[in-house]
């Protein structure tokens, strides 16, 4: 009664983007993917084509739709998508376009390293991790949590850093510890996943990195 049989969530990082491929922080640029960000998601698809899905969410930046895009084109058939700028990238604020080594020779690599991975340092202008959380994890709940309550399978193509404030929330990670979580481009994450309904809540049965 308590647990019911569930089906899968897959989060995917968008593949390489032209400002991936430059070292500058993106946040919530606009910024394409390159020609192996597209081969990435291509392949990002290949893997995903033993799933079914049902439903798919993305940012609304173009790096993420394009890879949604891509693995959709891959996948050869055509599910709802939600586009939803709670899916955007941290936004970087005045660290926007500056070069990643550039700047940590400007303020020293610590600095840059808490701007970069801590949970609660902003950058100037900018998002922390846990301001991420905030507008991330709320439209988790409301939207992707709840139609894998339903019984969907859903696709998440997303960002870095919206998709660490995700996993952060889902696998119970501190905030000591959230520093060294790295979300890689163009590999898909599946989590098998089962509704509790004693206690109304998720539970991560297994998790699983596709390469
Ligand atoms: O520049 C960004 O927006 C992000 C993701 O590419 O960078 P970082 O990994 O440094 O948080």
């Amino acid at each position: 009664m308590g647990v019911n049989a569930m089906p899968i969530l897959s989060l995917l990082r968008h593949g390489e983007s032209l400002w991936n491929e430059e070292n500058r922080f993106t946040g919530w640029v606009d910024v394409p993917l390159t020609n192996k960000g597209r081969e990435e998601a291509i392949r990002a698809g290949l893997l995903l084509k033993k799933y079914k899905f049902d439903v798919a969410y993305t940012s609304k930046l173009q790096r993420a739709i394009e890879t949604l895009d891509l693995v959709m084109l891959t996948l050869g058939y055509s599910i709802p998508v939600i586009k939803d700028e709670h899916l955007n990238e941290r936004h970087y604020g005045d660290l926007q376009g500056l070069n990643k080594e550039e700047t940590a020779r400007i303020y020293g690599e610590d600095q840059v390293k808490l701007w970069r991975r801590s949970y609660k340092v902003r950058p100037p202008n900018g998002e922390s991790l846990e301001d991420t959380q905030k507008r991330t994890v709320p439209f988790f709940k409301n939207t992707i949590m709840l139609d894998l309550k339903n019984g969907k399978n859903v696709l998440v193509v997303a960002h870095g850093n919206s998709l660490r404030s995700i996993v952060m929330f889902l696998e119970n990670i501190s905030e000591e510890d959230i520093p060294h979580l790295e979300i890689p481009t163009g590999l898909p994450i599946i989590y098998d996943v089962a509704w509790d309904n004693k206690n109304s809540k998720l539970i991560i049965n297994s998790k699983t990195i596709l390469k």
